[in-house]
């Protein structure tokens, strides 16, 4: 039985939130972006159910889910800042902390809808008419771009990664396929040998440290090389929930290794006792690697982390847990 199914007995009113929680950790929900709305939705929606009059043991109880949400995955920062985001209070009445919750969540859940169509419009400005674009996994910000590029009338196609071992590039070509813009799908290792048709790489994150550097889809910094090397543009898309004020303490961003059996059967794997698997989910891409992110709030060279984690999300997110 897993952890929370276990504690489906211990909190029966937190059903929906370990039900959202389970489908985080499963990754039924994904990509950093919905991983954080999904969190803000289900801390509000359980806030609805607290039932205590202490509001001492009202936050107790809402620090105890926010944790619960935030082990779901390690790496997407974009989970921690929308759950403290959702969470943070100033109220010493359990009706008005309730209150407050409910409207930062839904201001969050707002300004997040918001920050996709805000980033496909700066995003799209860097595309030009006839551009081919490489990106990688599934990422809606960096889909954002590319969809409204195409929708002001450029003519632009994509070449996108399988994205093993989940192949989230499945996801992509379809997501584009829908929208009618020209797709190549290629496997991972193509990349480097297609880098000569692209024009510019664009990417989603999971997480931006203070020193800029990209946490992203593991694969991703192989393209930001063959880029580099190709003299092409890589262009990150993220919200300005994506920047890690923990990473300013000194705080590294934790990579999620993932289980072996999503890339060899575990039949086949145990008939070789001297192989093992590793199975990072995210890698890093160093600062140098990118030309631009472009968040809701403007395009920013990834040395301004510090200034977006400053104005955007501010000093008491450093001391989250
Ligand atoms: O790496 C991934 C998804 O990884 P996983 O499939 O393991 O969650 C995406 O590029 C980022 O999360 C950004 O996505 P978005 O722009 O949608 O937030």
């Amino acid at each position: 039985m897993n952890t929370y199914k276990c504690l489906h007995f211990k909190y029966i009113d937190m059903q929906q939130l370990l039900d959202t929680a389970e489908k985080i950790r499963t990754m039924e929900i994904r990509g950093a972006g919905r991983i954080a709305e999904a969190a803000s939705a289900a801390l509000r929606d359980y806030v609805l159910r607290i039932k205590v009059t202490n509001i001492k043991d009202f936050n107790k109880k809402v620090d105890e889910a926010a944790n619960i949400l935030i082990q779901t995955r390690p790496t997407a920062v974009s989970l921690p800042n929308a759950v403290q985001l959702t969470k943070r209070h100033t109220a010493t009445e359990v009706s008005e902390a309730r209150e407050e919750i409910l409207r930062n969540a839904d201001r969050f859940l707002e300004q997040a809808g918001q920050a996709l169509e805000k980033m496909g419009e700066i995003g799209a400005k860097r595309i030009h008419d006839g551009d081919v674009i490489m990106t990688h996994c599934n990422s809606h910000a960096a889909l954002s771009v590319i969809t409204t590029a195409f929708e002001q009338g450029k003519d632009i196609s994509v070449i996108a990664t399988e994205s093993r071992p989940r192949r989230q590039g499945l996801i992509t070509i379809k997501e584009l396929n829908d929208h009618g813009i020209p797709t190549t799908l290629i496997v991972d290792s193509a990349v480097r040998y297609c880098m000569k048709d692209v024009d510019t790489v664009i990417v989603g994150a999971d997480a931006i440290t203070i020193n800029g550097a990209l946490v992203n889809k593991v694969g991703t910094s192989q393209l930001a090389l063959a880029a580099n090397e190709a003299r092409k543009n890589l262009l990150c898309v993220a919200e300005t929930f994506k920047f890690s004020p923990k990473t300013i303490q000194g705080d590294m961003i934790d990579i999620e290794e993932r289980s072996p059996e999503e890339v060899i059967d575990s039949d086949i794997l145990a008939g070789m006792p001297n192989v093992k698997v590793k199975n990072p989910a995210f890698d890093i891409t160093p600062a140098e690697y990118i030309d631009m992110i472009i968040t809701e709030v403007g395009a920013f060279p990834p040395q301004m982390a510090y200034t977006i984690i400053k104005e955007h999300l501010g000093w008491e997110f450093t001391k989250m847990g």
